[in-house]
C-alpha cells in the first residue's frame, strides 16, 4: 500500500529521516520510537503533508511527492483518515456537523450514513451536543466517525490515546483494532501497551527503522475508483449556513461593524450633508421671509456711493439710470429663477370685486411680496394679478375663493417722464391667479419688525403694460424682482447682471456670507464624517481579517479533509453574502433609528427609496470586500502547523 524507499528529511544540519525504506500493507501497523526519533516526520510524508523529502514514497503506485493540489484534495477526501492527539474537531459546530463536514465534497452525502456511524461508534445521542461540551475520549470517537464517513482506504493515527484517560484510550484502541479488520489503519505512537502480537511494528530511532515486525496482513479496501472532490454552490451555502448558525455572534458583531460603516459612507454617497448653520438660514428666512433671496432689477435708482468699498462709501450720491429692457423676459423662463414680479406701485386703488367697490389704504411703499399663500405667480400671457391675502378681510373672502375672481381695478401712476411726477389715472380687468402675504419686514438694530403692505398688487405683464400705456409713459419696462431658488443661484444671478452692467439690489453681503459660513461647516462636518466612515471601513475589515486568522486551524481541518482554497473561498464569500443579507435587514429594522442619528449628525437623515437602494448596494460591497479580505487567509494556512499547534 504504502512503499517509501531510501527517503531522507533534513532541517537544517539535522536528519530527521536517515535514508528509511519500508513497506506498509493491509491491517494494523504501530510505527513507533521515543520522542524525536521521527514518528511524526514519517507520518507528515505518508499523509502529503510534506513532500519535501529526497528519496521516493508511495501510495499505490502514486508517488507523494508528485501530487497536485486536486490530487491532494481527493486523496485528503476519499482515501486517507487522520486522527489526531488533539482530536482538530470544530468546537462550535455539533457532532452530526463534524462527522457530516467530509461529506459535502462527496457524491455519496447522506444524513443516514452519518447517523449509521455514529451508532457504530455509540455517539448518536451526543448528535445534537456541540464538541466543546464533550470528553476527551467522546471528542476522539467523534474524530475517528468523522473519517469513517469518508470511507477511506487508510486510517492513520497520530498519537490517538496520549490525550486520554486509560478507559477511554482502551476504548479508542479497541475501535480502531476494529477498523483494522476491514481497512488499513497506521497508529504512530510511543505507549508500547498498545502493542500486540498480531501487527505490523516499525521500530524508530534516531530518523532510522530499528526494526520491523512484519504480520499476517488483515483486509484492505481494493482501490476506490474516485472523482476530484467538487463543491456545487448549494452545499457550498449549506455549509456556511451551518458556520454561520455556529458562532452567531461573531457574525452578528461583522453585521453590526458594516451597518455603522455604510451608515457613515451613506452620509457622504448620497450627498446629504448638510449643517448647523443651515440652522442659521432657517432662522434667517423665517424673520425676512423667502424674500432674503429676492433680486430686484429697477431701472433708475438712486445710489449712496456704490455697492461696497471704503472708495465708493465716500462717493455722493448719484443717479443710476440702466436699460433693463428684455431683463423681465429674460429672467421669466430661468432655471436659478422661482418666480419674476413687476414691483410697479399703483396709488388710490380701488377694487370692484362681485360688483361691490372697495378702497385700499395707500401705503406709498412699493409692493411688498413675502410668500405666495395660495394660487399662482401671475407670469401667465394674459391680464394677471396676485394680491395681499389682507383684500380677503377687507371683501370677506377666503385666500381659496379669492382665486379666479375678474376684478375691476383703478388706481394712479406717477408718470416721471419730464422728471418731475405727473399722476395720471389707471385701470384693468384683470383675474386673481394668487395670493400672498405682503408683510414687510426691516431690519433694525438685530430686531426684525413688520408692517403690513395692503396695497401690493403683482400684475402680470400685459396688465402692467395696459396701465403704463394709459399713464402715456415712454418706457415699456417696470421695475422688477425676482426670487432665486436657492442662495447659491442668487449670488450667481447678482454676479451675471453685474457683470452685463446692470446693479440689483438686494441682500447680497448677508446671502453670501451665509453661503461662505455654509460651505466651511459643509467641508468640515464632510471631512468628519469621512474619516468616521474610513475608520469604520477600516474596522469591517480588519474584523475580517483577524476573526479569519482566528479560524486558522477550522480551515486546516477543512483542506486535511479535502477542501481546497476555491472551496473555502467560496464558502468564505457566502458567509459574508449571508452576514450583508443580515446587515440589510438589520438596516431596515433600524432605519428609524440610524435616520434620527443622522439627522442630528448632519441635518438631514435617509428618506428616500434612492438612500435605501444605495445603501442595500453598499451593504453588499461592503460585505464582499470584507469577504474577500477574509478569504486572503485562506492560502496562507499551513495545515500541519495549525493542526499540531502546541504540540511541538
Ligand atoms: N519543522 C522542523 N524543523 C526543525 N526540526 C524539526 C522539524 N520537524 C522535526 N524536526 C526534528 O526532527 C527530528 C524528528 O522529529 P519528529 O517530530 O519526527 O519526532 P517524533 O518521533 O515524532 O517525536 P514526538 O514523539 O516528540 O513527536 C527531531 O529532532 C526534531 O527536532
Amino acid at each position: 500500500m504504502f512503499e517509501i524507499k531510501n527517503v531522507s528529511r533534513v532541517f537544517g544540519q539535522e536528519y530527521a529521516l536517515k535514508n528509511i525504506s519500508l513497506e506498509i500493507k493491509g491491517g494494523l501497523n504501530f510505527i513507533i520510537g521515543a520522542s524525536g526519533s521521527g514518528k511524526t516526520t514519517l507520518l507528515k510524508i505518508l499523509s502529503g503533508l510534506d513532500q519535501d523529502f529526497t528519496g521516493e514514497a508511495y501510495y499505490r503506485q502514486q508517488s507523494l511527492k508528485a501530487l497536485s493540489t486536486e490530487e491532494k484534495s481527493e486523496y485528503y477526501n476519499k482515501k486517507i483518515g487522520i486522527v489526531w492527539q488533539e482530536f482538530n474537531l470544530i468546537d462550535d459546530l455539533s457532532v452530526f456537523d463534524n462527522i457530516k463536514m467530509p461529506l459535502y465534497l462527496n457524491d455519496a452525502m447522506s444524513d443516514e450514513l452519518v447517523m449509521y456511524t455514529m451508532k457504530q461508534l455509540k455517539i448518536n445521542e451526543l448528535a445534537n451536543q456541540k464538541v466543546r461540551n464533550l470528553s476527551g475520549g467522546q471528542k476522539q470517537r467523534v474524530a475517528i466517525a468523522r473519517e469513517l464517513v469518508k470511507n477511506p482506504e487508510v486510517i492513520i493515527a497520530d498519537e490517538p490515546t496520549a490525550a486520554l484517560d486509560p478507559k477511554s484510550a482502551s476504548i479508542i484502541v479497541n475501535i480502531l483494532k476494529q477498523i483494522a479488520k476491514t481497512r488499513t489503519v497506521i497508529i504512530v505512537t510511543h505507549d508500547r501497551s498498545m502493542l500486540d502480537d498480531k501487527s505490523s511494528i516499525y521500530e524508530m530511532d534516531k530518523g532510522e527503522i530499528i526494526s520491523t515486525t512484519l504480520k499476517e496482513q488483515g483486509k484492505t479496501i481494493t482501490s476506490k475508483k474516485t472523482t476530484n472532490p467538487a463543491l456545487s454552490l448549494k452545499r457550498a451555502l449549506s455549509v456556511s449556513i451551518t458556520n454561520v448558525k455556529s458562532k452567531i455572534g461573531r457574525y452578528a458583531v461583522l453585521a453590526l461593524a458594516i451597518l455603522v460603516s455604510t451608515s457613515f459612507l451613506l452620509m457622504n454617497t448620497s450627498g446629504s450633508i448638510q449643517n448647523s448653520s443651515q440652522n442659521g438660514f432657517e432662522e434667517l428666512y423665517e424673520s425676512i421671509g423667502e424674500g432674503l433671496l429676492d433680486v430686484e432689477i429697477a431701472a433708475s435708482f438712486i445710489s449712496a456711493g456704490g455697492m461696497s468699498g471704503s472708495e465708493d462709501e465716500q462717493k455722493p450720491a448719484v443717479d443710476v439710470n440702466q436699460d433693463i429692457a428684455g431683463l423681465y423676459d429674460k429672467y421669466l423662463k430661468d432655471e436659478r429663477v422661482e418666480h419674476v414680479v413687476f414691483a410697479q406701485a399703483v396709488g388710490n386703488i380701488k377694487v370692484v370685486i362681485d360688483g361691490k367697490e372697495h378702497t385700499i389704504e395707500t401705503s406709498n411703499n412699493v409692493p411688498v411680496f413675502k410668500k405666495l399663500l395660495a394660487g399662482k405667480m401671475p407670469m401667465g400671457d394674459g391680464n394677471e394679478v396676485v394680491v395681499s391675502s389682507s383684500l380677503g378681510d377687507i371683501v370677506g373672502l377666503s385666500n381659496k375663493e379669492l382665486i379666479g375672481k375678474t376684478i375691476d381695478l383703478s388706481g394712479t401712476l406717477f408718470n416721471w417722464d419730464s422728471g418731475q411726477p405727473v399722476e395720471m389715472p389707471v385701470g384693468t380687468t384683470t383675474t386673481i391667479v394668487g395670493v400672498a402675504d405682503t408683510t414687510m419686514v426691516v431690519e433694525n438694530n438685530g430686531e426684525f419688525k413688520e408692517y403690513p403692505v395692503d396695497d401690493s398688487f403683482f400684475f402680470s405683464k400685459s396688465s402692467v403694460m395696459e396701465m403704463r400705456g394709459q399713464a402715456n409713459m415712454a418706457s415699456k419696462t417696470s421695475n422688477f424682482s425676482m426670487r432665486a431658488k436657492s442662495p447659491e443661484d442668487m449670488i450667481s444671478l447678482k454676479d451675471e447682471l453685474l457683470a452685463n452692467g446692470i446693479v440689483p439690489n438686494g441682500r447680497f453681503e448677508l446671502v453670501e456670507d451665509m453661503v461662505r459660513l455654509n460651505d466651511q461647516a459643509k467641508e468640515q462636518s464632510g471631512s468628519a464624517v469621512i474619516v468616521i466612515s474610513v475608520l469604520a471601513l477600516v474596522v469591517s475589515l480588519a474584523v475580517s481579517f483577524m476573526t479569519a486568522a482566528m479560524r486558522k486551524k477550522e480551515y486546516a481541518i477543512y483542506k486535511i479533509n479535502g477542501y481546497t482554497n476555491s472551496h473555502l473561498t467560496k464558502i468564505t464569500l457566502l458567509e459574508y453574502l449571508l452576514v450583508g443579507i443580515a446587515a440589510i435587514v438589520l438596516f431596515l429594522v433600524t432605519s428609524p433609528l440610524i435616520n434620527m442619528a443622522m439627522k442630528s449628525f448632519t441635518g438631514s437623515g435617509i428618506v428616500d427609496v434612492t438612500t435605501f437602494a444605495i445603501a442595500g448596494g453598499l451593504i453588499i460591497l461592503l460585505s464582499g470586500l470584507c469577504g474577500v479580505v477574509a478569504s486572503m487567509v485562506i492560502p496562507t494556512v499551513n495545515m500541519f502547523k495549525s493542526l499540531k499547534s502546541g504540540d511541538r
